[in-house]
């Protein structure tokens, strides 16, 4: 197996904004997170730049100040790519592009080029070539000079340079193009998602990289592409899956994560179409995730924006094996964060007084717990199959004993 050694990584340094609401702690956690989508694209984060800023400047981002130590670190260091943690606007970025001689990428560029990179199915590139075009459009102007220094690599994957090279006329037409071929093959799944009878239809949703696709792979026993990236899964997978003699349908679909772009909602609408029809939803959360809260509220967000934030849901406490309590300091006894100082059962506890009885706690990897989770995903379906067929509330018992 290759190592992260052996990979060509192209060299990137990270630029964030540490506003008044986003704290230190924060703004760290978010440029990790830009620090993994960033790996998980094919670079290598030397450095990173903050600044506190009550907003990003309209101009820069950054001020002009601090752009100056990003300038001579990246000449210093041969680098090829900075990386701002947040989108720039058209005319931000046109702004840096004028400071900096390299591959300027903002947060969106950056995660649909790994939808790019990840797109395996025709349908899924056309849905990710859509939102990289929608993205390109209003970005057109000025492109020509700095797109000059720049050749291929991060960033430059979907649509390519030939695209970028034309003007928005036939940018526009691509999409009406692309558009249409969406909406053939939306018709053609809509048929097949019809034609899947009245089983109960099930969905795994929640931020990138919490195991969805390692749970999918438990409870249908089938082998789903899992890996410590994010956005290993672009394409639903749907399964058919048995509990106690009872069959239901089960998807793995895209990964969600804080800040999706708006243009990869839009365009993934078909894939999202999934979650939307489904009777139940399965929401699994990474616990030994720092940043799990956060992640939480940015799913609930998102199932927010595709009206399906009322959908009967689980919540599914995932890697519950990696999950440590957070080292005792003596400190943090006067601060808020020692409330969060939890064993696991502790924490289980304050969960379960949140949610009610409606979260479980597993590790998909080792198989804990799995039992119970079963059970509990029966009870659920069983409720929904026998209100759509009260005439099999005999065939399934209420509750099963595996
Ligand atoms: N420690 C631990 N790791 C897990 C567990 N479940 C999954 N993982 C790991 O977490 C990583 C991500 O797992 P996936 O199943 O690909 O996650 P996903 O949610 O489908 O990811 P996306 O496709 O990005 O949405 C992999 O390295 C898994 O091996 C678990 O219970 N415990």
């Amino acid at each position: 197996m290759l190592e992260k050694k052996d990979i060509h990584l192209e060299k990137a340094v990270l630029v964030g904004v540490i506003t008044r609401e986003q704290d230190e702690e924060s703004s760290k956690e978010y440029l990790d997170e830009l620090e993994f989508l960033t790996y998980t694209a094919g670079g290598e984060v030397l450095k990173r730049f903050t600044q506190k800023m009550d907003m990003p400047n309209p101009k820069t981002f950054i001020g002009t100040g601090k752009m100056e130590d990003v300038l001579d670190y990246v000449e210093a260091n041969d680098v090829g790519t900075v990386i701002f943690d947040d989108e720039l606007s058209p005319a931000q970025e046109r702004n840096i592009s004028k400071i900096l001689n390299c591959k300027i990428l903002d947060r969106t560029n950056l995660i649909l080029d790994i939808f790019a990179q990840r797109a395996q199915t025709s349908y899924a590139r056309t849905q990710v070539e859509l939102a990289q075009c929608q993205y390109l459009l209003p970005r057109l102007k000025g492109m020509w000079t700095h797109l000059e220094r720049q050749k291929g690599g991060i960033g430059m994957r979907g649509p390519g340079e030939t695209e970028i090279e034309t003007d928005r006329r036939i940018v526009r037409d691509k999409i009406a193009l692309l558009k249409a071929k969406i909406k053939t093959i939306d018709k053609q799944m809509a048929v097949q998602r019809g034609n899947r009878g009245k089983l109960v239809r099930v969905a795994l949703v929640g931020y990138t990289n919490v195991g969805k696709s390692t749970l999918m792979n438990v409870i249908s026993k089938s082998k789903v592409f899992a890996e410590n990236k994010l956005f290993a899964t672009l394409d639903t997978t749907v399964r058919k899956v048995v509990i106690g003699n009872l069959p239901f349908l089960v998807s793995d679909t895209v990964g969600f994560i804080r800040k999706l772009p708006t243009q990869l909602v839009e365009s993934f609408k078909s894939t999202l179409d999934e979650v939307r029809e489904a009777d139940l939803l399965l929401h699994v959360v990474d616990i030994s995730h720092s940043n799990f809260e956060e992640h939480i509220d940015s799913v609930n967000q998102i199932l927010d924006d595709i009206d399906s934030k009322d959908k009967p849901t689980i919540m599914v406490f995932n890697k519950i094996d990696a999950y440590k309590a957070e080292p005792f300091d003596e400190d943090d006894l006067i601060t808020e964060r020692s409330e969060v100082n939890y064993s696991i059962d502790e924490w289980k506890s304050t969960w379960m007084s949140r949610v009610g009885d409606n979260a479980l706690f597993i590790s998909a990897i080792n198989k804990e717990n799995m039992d119970e989770f079963r059970k509990r995903v029966y009870k659920e379906v069983r409720n929904i199959h026998v209100t759509r067929f009260p005439y099999n509330q005999f065939l399934y018992p209420d509750i099963i004993e595996e």
